[in-house]
């Protein structure tokens, strides 16, 4: 019987960066006994359970939600074997570029939803938007919306297509911002620091700057950049640089415009 207050058993396929970052914040929620599918070998402390493949599943189990958070390319491996347990449960697919459709025809009649977390997840901090396919009751959604919001805040959409977008900004997001720590780092170095101290100062500046975005909830990121910006001051000739029509605004928008069209090549 499912604790008050506990969330109901979850078949979890797929234990990696993204499904491990979820399974910690549902246990720090308090989880009804659930399974994993993973074939890494770590076991999952009682009353959870892992496997290595879905067949090997116990029988009698009864989720109430299946979320999916294996690689794209093995939906169709793994999705034939959790067929005898989607009953009434509610699958909730992580994989860009997996449609609801394409899902759902690999599913039956299941009631699936669509969404694209990001690896902040890991520490409570993602953002994830998620979209509800046909069929999908309230009472579904609002079970997909507390396993996602135990990993951050949630946004829902009604229409799928904007999942494209919404991948190349924050699915893949985080990338772009380490790699701005990478490249403030390597920069850093150049201009001759420490390499200990050019981690320290590019870590800090990015993380402390989020932390400070957070902060302010009433400025927008244009007035806290321009509170940096002396006039005539050393910002102002690096922003000269980065905010060249040809720099940050046509790459940022070229490298948006390209993950988005590789999340609608991706569909399926
Ligand atoms: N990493 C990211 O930033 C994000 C990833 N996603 C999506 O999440 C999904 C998972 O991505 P990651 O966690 O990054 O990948 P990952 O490679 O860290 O995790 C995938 C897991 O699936 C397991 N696996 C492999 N074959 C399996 C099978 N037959 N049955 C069950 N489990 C199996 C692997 O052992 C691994 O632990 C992908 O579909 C990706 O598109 C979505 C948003 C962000
Ligand atoms: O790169 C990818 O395809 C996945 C989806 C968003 C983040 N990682």
């Amino acid at each position: 019987m499912t604790e008050a207050g506990a969330i109901p058993p979850v078949l979890l396929v797929g234990c990696g960066r993204m499904g491990s970052a979820l399974w910690r914040g549902w246990q720090a929620q308090g989880l009804s006994p659930s399974v994993v599918v993973d074939p890494t070998p770590a076991d999952l402390a009682p009353p959870h359970v892992k496997v290595g493949d879905a067949g090997q599943v116990p029988a009698g189990f009864r989720p109430a939600i299946i979320v999916l958070a294996v690689k794209p390319q093995m939906a169709e491996r793994v999705l034939p074997a959790i067929l005898p347990f989607t009953n009434d449960a509610v699958v909730l697919s992580i994989m860009a570029g997996r449609t609801i459709d394409g899902l759902a025809a690999l599913l039956g009649n299941t009631a699936v939803v669509r969404a694209m977390p990001n690896t902040p997840a890991a520490i409570g901090r993602g953002v994830t938007v998620a979209c509800a396919g046909p069929g999908v009751q309230l009472a579904q959604r609002e079970l997909c919306d507390r396993l996602l919001a135990a990993a951050g805040t949630t946004a829902w959409v009604d229409d799928e297509a904007l999942l494209d977008a919404v991948t190349a900004v924050s699915g893949s997001g985080p990338a772009y911002v380490f790699l701005l720590a990478e490249l403030l780092e390597a920069a850093a170095i150049e201009q001759g620091l420490p390499a200990p101290l050019a981690r320290t100062l590019a870590r800090l500046t990015v993380s402390g700057s989020g932390a400070l975005l957070d902060a302010s909830p009433d400025e927008d990121a244009g007035s806290l950049r321009r509170a940096v910006t002396s006039p005539g001051g050393t910002t102002e000739s690096a922003l000269g640089v980065l905010m060249a029509d040809v720099a940050w605004p046509a790459s940022i928008r070229a490298a948006i415009e390209a993950a988005t069209q590789r999340s609608q090549a991706l569909a399926r």
